[in-house]
Formats: C-alpha cells, sequence, structure tokens
C-alpha cells in the first residue's frame, strides 16, 4: 500500500461520491485560480458515475476544464460500454466544457494506434492536477491489470487479454497517472473488498503502483471495508 494514502471511510456510495465530488470541485478552483485551468482525469464505473452525477448541479468555471480519460475500451466510438460514452451521458453533455478541451482516447481504432496517439495527449498535458481512479475487484485500476507486464517507461499502453471484458483496451501509465498533483481513488460495494485487504497488506496489485509524490485520498463504503 501507499505510504502518503489518506483513507475516507464513509458509510454509503452517495456520501464516498458527494465528498469526492466536494474535492473535485476544490481542486477544480484552487487550479484555474493558481494556473488558469483544471486538467482532470476521468474513470471508468458505477461510484465515478455518481459522482459526475453530482458535479452537474455545480456551478463550475467549465470553461477553464480540461477533461482525460484514464483508460478506454476498444469499441466503437457510441458503444454503450465505452467510458467515455457514459462520462459523456452523465456530465460533459449537461456542462459548459469546450468540446477541445475534452480529449478523448480514439480507442475505436484499436490498442495500438490509440495508445501512440494518447501518448502524444498526455506528453502535451504534462502533469494533471487531478486523477479519479476505480478499482476493480482483481485490484485493477484504469485498464492496468495484475500479471499483465507494459513498458515502464510509456505514457499509454495498449493493452490486450483483459480479464474484464473488452479484452482490447487502451489505459494510461502508472508513471503517468502518478504525473498529479491530487488522486482520488472512489471504491465502493462488497466485491471489493478482497482486493482492499490484499492491497492494505501490501500487496502487488496495480492500484499499488500508482504513486504519486502528493498523499493520495481513497474514500471508501463500508461494504468495502470496515476499519
Ligand atoms: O473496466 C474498468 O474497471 C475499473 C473499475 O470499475 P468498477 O465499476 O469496478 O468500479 C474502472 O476504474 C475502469 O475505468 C474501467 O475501464
Amino acid at each position: 500500500m501507499q505510504n502518503n494514502s489518506r483513507w475516507h471511510y464513509l458509510e454509503t456510495a452517495e456520501q464516498v461520491a458527494e465528498a469526492a465530488c466536494q474535492q473535485i470541485l476544490n481542486a477544480a478552483t484552487s487550479a484555474i485560480s493558481e494556473r488558469g485551468k483544471f486538467k482532470l482525469v476521468l474513470a471508468g464505473g458505477g461510484t465515478p458515475e455518481k459522482v459526475y452525477r453530482l458535479l452537474t448541479e455545480s456551478n463550475a468555471d467549465w470553461a477553464n476544464w480540461h477533461i482525460y480519460y484514464g483508460d478506454e475500451r476498444c469499441l466503437p466510438a457510441d458503444h454503450q460500454d465505452r467510458n467515455s460514452l457514459m462520462a459523456s451521458r452523465v456530465l460533459l453533455d449537461n456542462v459548459a466544457i469546450p468540446a477541445n478541451q475534452v480529449f478523448t482516447i480514439p480507442a475505436e481504432r484499436g490498442p495500438e494506434q490509440a495508445a501512440e496517439s494518447y501518448r502524444l495527449t498526455v506528453a502535451e498535458a504534462g502533469a494533471f492536477d487531478m486523477v479519479l481512479l476505480g478499482m476493480g475487484e482483481d485490484g485493477h485500476t484504469a485498464s492496468l491489470f495484475p500479471g499483465h507486464q507494459h513498458q515502464q517507461d510509456e505514457l499509454v499502453h495498449a493493452v490486450y487479454n483483459s480479464p474484464k471484458p473488452p479484452p482490447e483496451r487502451v489505459s494510461i501509465s502508472a508513471k503517468a497517472l502518478s504525473n498529479t498533483r491530487e488522486l482520488i481513488f472512489l471504491i465502493t460495494g462488497a466485491n471489493k473488498q478482497e482486493a482492499v485487504n490484499l492491497w492494505r497488506s501490501g500487496s502487488d496489485l496495480p492500484v499499488a503502483t500508482i504513486e504519486p509524490e502528493n498523499p493520495i485520498d481513497i474514500y471508501i463504503d463500508s461494504d468495502a471495508f470496515k476499519p
């Protein structure tokens, strides 16, 4: 487990979403006042979806938000299982973030081509202001799966043989996800308990390989872990 982690234990997934939403809005306000923009990396998954829905209720300075994705599934651009489709439906179609500030992973082109293209995007982005991540029940995060080998220096990986469908994906690397001022993990649901226990007891899971310089924040509900 990362040494510099702050665990926020909340009763319900709704409370997790509310607390994370507040931290995101605070980070956006600071980033925009200090550097003129807010570079946010989105995650897929059910808990992030709740957070995105809450964000739409706020009066944020959307014109200065820049949106990236931690991972994407290699499916047609309008496929319902695309992370970008969920984010558009719930958040991006409902707030005034300029379209040219939304950097979707072109995963419909297949893992290699999409990864190659997104490497340029991530290199140009530089350090992110905030990265949002979920964790799968096997301890994967973004599309970094246990047992998969990648070139550690790459900013974006082409992913094959994902144990969770679809098998082909694209993922920002642990190195590039760690290049962020703030990082939030959103973890809810009883199916995450085993991976959470392994992570906390020092297992070498993908979720443990994201190590930004600043402390990370882990928002977790009582189904996933009871302190
Ligand atoms: O496949 C994925 O899974 C992880 C975890 O999702 P969850 O629904 O189990 O919380 C998610 O973070 C990632 O973006 C997604 O592509």
